[in-house]
């Protein structure tokens, strides 16, 4: 397990069958690990910010990116997956997302309640395993104007991409998945983006090109 687990994770882990994992970011449309089942849904009390810098997956350190975590905000919910990890699979998976989320990205892991899109009220919610950049780690860039950011994502790049194809893979599984869910801050970013590229790139998909 890795160290930043306390004993109520690993507990909680360890005496289940299997682990239940929540993605907001890259996770919705590249986890990157086997998993048994898969549910759409969101977690109340969290507001997804492009506020985490990224100087290794989508930026560099002369040009970190900015990619997305969790602000805690008891008015609002975060739409995203969740992915089923059966019991022999789930020490490999922590292993591969300590490494992608925690050494490389900063990001820290907490349980958290999850609401499958389909569940009426607590029948039916899980108990997900999240990975959150909180403002103490040391790529955190906090708060922007989304015009900054966008401008940011638009000049940024790194060993797993473009900045720009993780907000829009981003904004088209929202779009496609969660079509009811409202996201304020991600579409501003996506319109602001949208809006500079075809100065950029034309009128082709921006995906198209990176
Ligand atoms: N923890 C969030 C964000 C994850 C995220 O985007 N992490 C970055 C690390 S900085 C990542 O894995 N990037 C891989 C990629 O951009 O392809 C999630 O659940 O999706």
């Amino acid at each position: 397990m890795p160290d930043s687990f306390t004993p109520a994770m690993e507990e909680h882990i360890s005496l289940s069958k299997s682990l239940w994992i929540f993605g907001y970011g890259s996770l919705v449309w590249k986890p990157g690990f086997e998993f048994t089942a898969s549910k759409v849904g969101f977690i109340p009390g969290y507001s997804r910010k492009f506020w985490q810098g990224d100087s290794f997956h989508r930026g560099s350190p002369q040009t970190p990116g900015r990619v997305v975590t969790l602000q805690e905000d008891f008015e609002e919910c975060t739409w995203g997956v969740a992915y089923e990890v059966c019991a022999d699979q789930i020490e490999p998976t922590l292993e591969y997302l300590n490494v992608r989320e925690s050494v490389l990205g900063g990001y820290i892991s907490k349980l958290v309640k999850f609401y499958p899109q389909d569940s009426k009220g607590e029948d039916g919610s899980l108990l997900t395993l999240v990975y959150i950049a909180t403002p103490q780690n040391p790529s955190y860039l906090g708060p922007a104007p989304e015009e900054d950011i966008a401008a940011q994502i638009i000049v940024s790049s790194g060993r797993a991409g473009h900045n720009i194809e993780y907000l829009l893979r981003l904004a088209d599984f929202m779009h496609h998945y969660c079509p009811d869910a409202e996201d304020k801050h991600l579409f501003s970013i996506e319109e602001a983006l949208t809006t500079i590229l075809p100065c950029l790139y034309g009128d082709s998909d921006p995906l198209a090109v990176l």
